[in-house]
């Protein structure tokens, strides 16, 4: 018994002043209970929104630039770790109750007093020990934190495999150009297809511009010297063929929009040129709903400025695609309760350091599923060698997840702990697949009631496809069953009298047209 106590209590927190990919100090947490030590290293944003939770940076200009985090350590070491070990709590099930604490320690709306960076780093390894008292992985941990379903969804990796914005130096405006392998048949695969499609383009870059435009930017895309984003897409494209997926690949953007929002409501699309471009909101939608149309584009995230609701309603009403609030959201459940108000966004982008502890961003996910928006799980661009974040979109079934490219370290770790996952999982007998087409449920649209977890919606032939795991039927949370998808419309017809579901990822039943095969 005692030994049972030992493997949920702490006996230490330390600290430790690391980096980040960006070569700036971050903070290193280490927790040790009767289990061993378990460390998290935190990280940290360029394109932060205005509603984030604050990181403590020292401000010293002789150390660092002003970026060390030292007093963040102080914080974990002498403020935050002495009273936490005195409240006995164990990490095997009270990491919300470990989380609520320091929240209230800290006492601020943005934790701007202990700083995120310092109370992430603490909920972050308090997981990692709580799931190694509990003697399970750290996404079954926290899956069962989140109360999800026993079934396992491996994410759609999403690579940002051409960076601008404020990630790279070039004179792109829009942040990130993704490519999402929709149609692998795992993870393993889907790392390849990445992997394969980022190689072409590696090579398409060096032949048009030079091998200079293969230099890459803070997430391992490259940064290539273009200003249009149908230059990125076509480029994209391009990679695809070359590769031999078109079809299986789909793209997402994030242009970042709060980064190039200006406060007489105008977007400047030029900013990082010396020749302004600004449109007008209606005018930055129709270039968006331009490029919907010209690509196979079925995730678009933060397209506008952080407080442009109507911007944000507009473009919500009239498109049918994922719509991810980041600067929008930041994780925020207040953040999230206005833009269900303003019907804003249907999907939210789960970073952990924005709301910064570990149960807050499970409520935040929770609170996506209740609104029937997706969750989509990100890293940061300055990241660390921590790979949480891969088995945190396991745990909440979130159905995909960045990473930035298949490239650098802090990336990769990520990918590749996804493909441990996998063979772990496939290893045994629970159930697991991947959030691609392979599992489709493919319905007709006027049946559909009420989606709680499905993949990303994404265009086949002109028409809009969904990927059903879970629904509500009369408020009843069923699973759908992963082995058995409805992969034809004859299927669908004998289970709709059953079943009401309504679409999550589109705008609205009506104005949908789904095929009947897969
Ligand atoms: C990952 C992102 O970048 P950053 O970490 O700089 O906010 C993003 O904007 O989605």
């Amino acid at each position: 018994m005692a030994e049972d106590n030992n493997s949920g209590l702490i006996s230490s927190i330390r600290a430790a002043q690391r980096l980040d990919s960006r070569g700036k100090p971050t903070v290193q947490v280490s927790v040790t209970t009767g289990k061993g030590t378990f460390t998290a290293l935190v990280p940290s944003g360029a394109s932060v929104g205005s509603y984030e939770a604050v990181e403590i940076r020292d401000g010293n200009p002789k150390a660092y630039g002003g970026n060390g985090v030292l007093m963040a350590v102080h914080n974990v070491q002498h403020v935050i770790g002495p009273v936490l070990i005195e409240q006995k709590f164990d990490v095997r099930k009270d990491l919300s109750k470990i989380d609520e604490f320091m929240v209230k320690l800290d006492s601020t709306h943005s934790k701007q007093k202990l700083g995120v960076n310092a109370i992430l780093g603490v909920s972050m390894a308090c997981a990692r020990a709580g799931a190694a008292g509990k003697d399970v992985p750290l996404y079954e941990f926290l899956r069962q934190e989140a109360e999800m379903e026993p079934s396992y969804i491996l994410p759609v990796p999403f690579f940002n495999v051409l960076n601008g914005g404020a990630h790279a130096g070039n004179s792109m405006a829009f942040q990130e150009f993704m490519i999402a392998p929709v149609g692998a048949e795992d993870i393993a695969q889907a790392v390849q297809v990445g992997c394969e499609v980022y190689q072409e383009l590696k090579k398409v870059l060096a032949r048009k511009y030079g091998p200079s435009a293969t230099t890459i930017g803070d997430e391992g895309g490259f940064a290539p010297p273009i200003t249009h984003p149908s230059e990125a897409l076509d480029l994209l494209t391009t990679a695809v063929e070359a590769a031999g997926h078109t079809g299986k690949v789909k793209f997402a953007i994030d242009p970042a929009a709060s980064e190039f929002f200006k406060s007489d409501r105008l977007y400047d699309i030029g900013f990082k040129t010396d020749r302004p471009h600004e449109l007008f909101p209606n005018q930055l939608s129709d270039l968006y709903k331009q490029l919907l149309k010209d690509y196979p584009i079925i995730l678009v995230e933060d397209p506008f400025s952080q407080d442009d609701w109507n911007a944000w309603a507009e473009f919500h009403r009239s498109c049918a695609v994922e719509l991810v609030g980041d600067d929008l959201l930041a994780t925020n459940v207040d953040r999230m309760a206005l833009a269900k108000q303003h019907d804003a966004c249907n999907s939210l982008l789960l970073k952990i350091n924005q709301i910064g502890t570990i149960s807050e961003a499970i409520m935040a996910a929770r609170t996506a599923s209740k609104f029937d928006w997706q969750v989509f799980v990100s890293h940061r661009s300055g990241e660390t060698t921590d790979d949480f974040i891969a088995d945190l979109a396991v745990g909440l079934g979130a159905g995909h997840m960045k990473a930035g490219s298949p490239c650098r370290g802090e990336r990769v770790v990520k990918y590749n702990r996804l493909m441990d996952i996998e063979d772990e999982l496939k290893a045994t007998t629970k159930t697991s697949y991947y959030a691609g087409p392979k599992w489709m449920n493919t319905v007709y649209a006027p049946y559909l009631k009420k989606v709680l977890y499905t993949s990303i919606p994404f265009h086949r032939n002109g028409s809009i496809v969904i990927i059903i795991h879970r629904v509500h039927i009369n408020r009843t949370q069923i699973k759908s069953n992963p082995s058995v998808p409805y992969t034809t419309a004859a299927a669908w017809e004998k289970e709709k009298k059953q079943f009401m579901i309504l679409v999550a990822g589109p705008r609205s039943p009506e104005e949908i047209t789904l095929p009947h095969t897969v």
